[in-house]
């Protein structure tokens, strides 16, 4: 028989994300309203192992809904990845009373839930990062918002880069997943995108675009690097050393992760909280939420861990055509 579970605890780990706040506020209000007592973890797995656990009520979620960032704080806590780290986790979550926990976060996060859980520690993890990288889910939160930072951040390049006749190589985020880059290669209308997930053209074949792109009439030739590719200052040396054309390499970085979520993020932070709250209510655990064909599901940790993704070969194709 599953245990009743009186108090949860919420934590956000790993890369922040809008939407992480309106994702701790649905959890919170949930819970109370299913008579549950709320427990706050600051700074990811670091605050559970240190006991940086305090009480949360409707109250301590006011005015979060439209902000950035987290509450909670974040971290990066490489002390949880060992063993001791973990079984330490745990037994402060029994000190605390916490029979569930909810953890927001990427895929990195969700592995330490289910290491908790296989401790006796009720766990599900919510997808809250930028990247849309965990396979499971067609929806992380923190991608929209992020995607439309980047993709208005590049239109600000692009006027400048138009009025020079300028060859602009832009850096988005995405760890070692292109779909930010995808996104903002179709909504900027760039000429080029380099993800990880396909081949990367020479540079030889670059540049014969470019000059291609040149003779076309074109005024700018935009390219978009994810991360996950990288090397954008090398690739405007050499374009400009070869071609002569003035080529400049931006990376945009850490303005993409923050300000106010989107009306999508903070209605799927909104859908996943509550339904977070419901399973563990249902005694479920080692359990991660996901967003699939338009509906909210939930999938085991370890099967969502072992799942794979990539990026819509139809998106690329079209973001290539366009490009003409
Ligand atoms: N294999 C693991 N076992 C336990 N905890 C892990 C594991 N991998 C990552 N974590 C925890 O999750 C945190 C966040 O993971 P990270 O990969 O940095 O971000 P994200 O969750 O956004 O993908 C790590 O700093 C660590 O505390
Ligand atoms: O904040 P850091 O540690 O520099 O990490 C940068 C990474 O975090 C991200 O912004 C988000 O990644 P996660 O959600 O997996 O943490 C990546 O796009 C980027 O590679
Ligand atoms: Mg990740």
């Amino acid at each position: 028989m599953s245990k009743e579970i009186k108090t949860i605890g919420v934590l956000t780990s790993g890369g922040d994300a809008p939407g992480m706040n309106a994702t701790i506020r649905s959890v919170v209000r949930t819970a109370i309203a299913r008579g549950l007592r709320v427990m706050g973890v600051r700074k990811g797995y670091n605050g559970l192992i240190h006991g940086d656990i305090f009480e949360l009520n409707s109250r301590s979620v006011s005015d979060t809904i439209q902000r950035g960032g987290t509450i909670l704080q974040t971290a990066r806590c490489p002390e949880f990845i060992t063993e001791e780290g973990q079984k330490k986790g745990a037994q402060i979550c029994k000190v605390f009373g916490i029979d569930g926990l909810i953890v927001i976060g990427g895929d990195g996060s969700f592995q330490g839930a289910e290491k908790l859980a296989n401790l006796g520690i009720n766990t599900i993890g919510i997808p809250g990062t930028i990247d849309l990288d965990i396979a499971c889910t067609d929806y992380t939160i923190g991608f929209d918002t992020a995607v439309n930072t980047a993709m208005e951040a590049i239109n600000k390049i692009r006027d400048t880069s138009t009025s020079h006749e300028r060859c602009s190589i832009v850096e988005v985020m995405g760890r070692n997943a292109g779909y930010i880059a995808l996104w903002c290669g179709i909504t900027n209308g760039a000429e080029m995108v380099l993800i990880p997930e396909k081949e990367r053209p020479s540079d030889e074949e670059i540049i014969r675009e470019i000059l291609q792109n040149k003779q076309r009439g074109k005024k700018h030739f935009l390219i978009i690097v994810a991360e996950g590719v990288g090397g954008s200052q090398e690739l405007a040396v050499k374009i400009e050393k070869v071609t002569g054309i003035e080529t400049r390499a931006t990376i945009l970085g850490y303005l993409q992760r923050g300000g106010s979520p989107s009306a999508v993020d903070r209605l799927h932070a909104s859908m996943m909280g509550a339904l977070a709250v419901d399973l563990l209510c249902e005694g479920k655990s080692n359990r991660v939420i996901a967003y699939k064909d338009g509906q909210y599901v939930d999938y085991d940790i370890n099967e969502a861990l072992k799942m794979t993704k990539t990026v819509d070969e139809r998106m690329y194709e079209v973001a290539k055509t366009l490009s003409i």
